[in-house]
């Protein structure tokens, strides 16, 4: 099949305020195309009647659909309701809406929480629905492999080009640092950065430390993203990952090193470790012509930047610039 071209084309990123979503409009300013945002004024996309309204109004040709309720293992398993609700809802009002319209072309991003607690690794996209899942993170998951299910059931009942993409553990710019909802790469640099600044003896943190996980710069993500847009027309989702993984300590030991903290790392174990390692098979993806450029440090240094610039904006210019 031909190579799909977003030049000239009105591409719609859902979610563009998010991490995700602001690196994909940072990355489809070099693709000549038109790119289309909807705040949450425009629609609330739980709305099935403001999410299809917006959508015939504005007609994209492609979709990224980076819209989500996302958090870290503490927000999972805390809010499960709205996790599974939240993400069901956007996922099928966004995937039927484009349908409707005639949308070329659709990418939908999911998460490798996907896949069985206990999937063999590297997990390859065949691991899909082989066993029980990560219970801290079940109910995301079950919305996310639904949102697999509908752009593969609109491919083969309505022969609509829907794809969909499996991040690992992304981080970057635009990252959510609050400690309580989280992912665990925000919450370390917050963490040893505030430890620096007081003169800390140490930091804490969230479980045993041994649990294995890959990262992602949340740039490369979105340059792969729109590879796969213009490159896959299949029905299998297709991992995005790195191809390595570190342990939680190992990544602890890093980010202080990075942020030039120099004290120790407690575990506290009352808090959960989730799955011990998911790390996904990068084959698919190397094979469709696409590999990482971004390092695991150099990432945690731009990382690292992007949480001081973000800081200093916030208390200079406040909380609504
Ligand atoms: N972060 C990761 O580590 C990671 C890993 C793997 C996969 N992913 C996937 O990547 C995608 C984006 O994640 P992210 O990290 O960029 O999340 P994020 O920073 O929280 O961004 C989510 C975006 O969705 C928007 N949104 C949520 N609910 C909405 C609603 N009801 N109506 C309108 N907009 C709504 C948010 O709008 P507001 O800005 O207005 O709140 C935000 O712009 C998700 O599908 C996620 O599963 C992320
Ligand atoms: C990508 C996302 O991954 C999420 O799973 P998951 O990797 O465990 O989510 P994280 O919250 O990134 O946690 C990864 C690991 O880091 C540990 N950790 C250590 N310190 C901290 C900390 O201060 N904050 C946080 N948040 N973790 C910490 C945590 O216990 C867990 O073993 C899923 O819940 C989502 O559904 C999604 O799939």
């Amino acid at each position: 099949m031909a190579a799909y071209s977003l030049a000239g084309k009105r591409v719609w990123v859902a979610g563009h305020r998010g991490m995700v979503g602001s690196a994909l409009v940072r990355r489809l300013a070099r693709e000549g195309c038109e790119v289309l945002t909807a705040s949450r004024a425009d629609a609330d996309l739980k709305n099935q009647a403001q999410t299809s309204a917006w959508v015939e109004r504005n007609r994209p040709d492609a979709v990224f659909l980076a819209a989500a309720k996302v958090g870290g293992i503490m927000a999972n398993d805390t809010y499960p309701a709205d996790f599974l609700y939240d993400n069901l809802m956007i996922e099928a009002n966004i995937i039927e809406a484009s349908f409707r319209v005639g949308v070329e072309k659709l990418l939908f991003l999911g998460s490798s929480c996907i896949y069985p607690k206990f999937a063999p690794q590297p997990i390859v996209e065949d691991a899909l629905l082989t066993g029980p899942l990560e219970p801290t993170n079940e109910w995301y998951a079950i919305a996310k492999i639904a949102g697999i299910k509908l752009a593969q059931a609109y491919r083969k009942q309505h022969g609509a080009d829907f794809i969909s993409a499996m991040p690992t553990n992304l981080y970057g710019p635009g990252d959510n640092f609050d400690l309580n909802s989280s992912h665990v790469m925000p919450a370390l640099i917050r963490k040893a950065h505030e430890a620096k600044l007081a003169g800390a003896a140490s930091i804490t943190i969230w479980g045993t430390g041994t649990p294995r996980r890959e990262f992602l710069h949340v740039d490369d993500c979105a340059d792969a993203c729109v590879h796969l847009m213009k490159v896959y027309s299949d029905t299998v989702h297709v991992n995005v990952g790195s191809g390595e993984d570190v342990t939680i300590r190992e990544l602890a030991e890093l980010v202080c090193k990075v942020v030039g903290f120099s004290g120790d790392i407690v575990c506290d174990t009352s808090k959960p470790d989730g799955t011990p390692r998911k790390l996904m098979s990068a084959d698919k993806l190397r094979g469709l012509g696409w590999k990482p450029s971004i390092a695991l440090e150099a990432g945690i240094r731009d990382a690292y930047t992007a949480f001081l610039n973000a800081n200093y904006a916030e208390r200079v210019l406040g909380p609504a610039h």
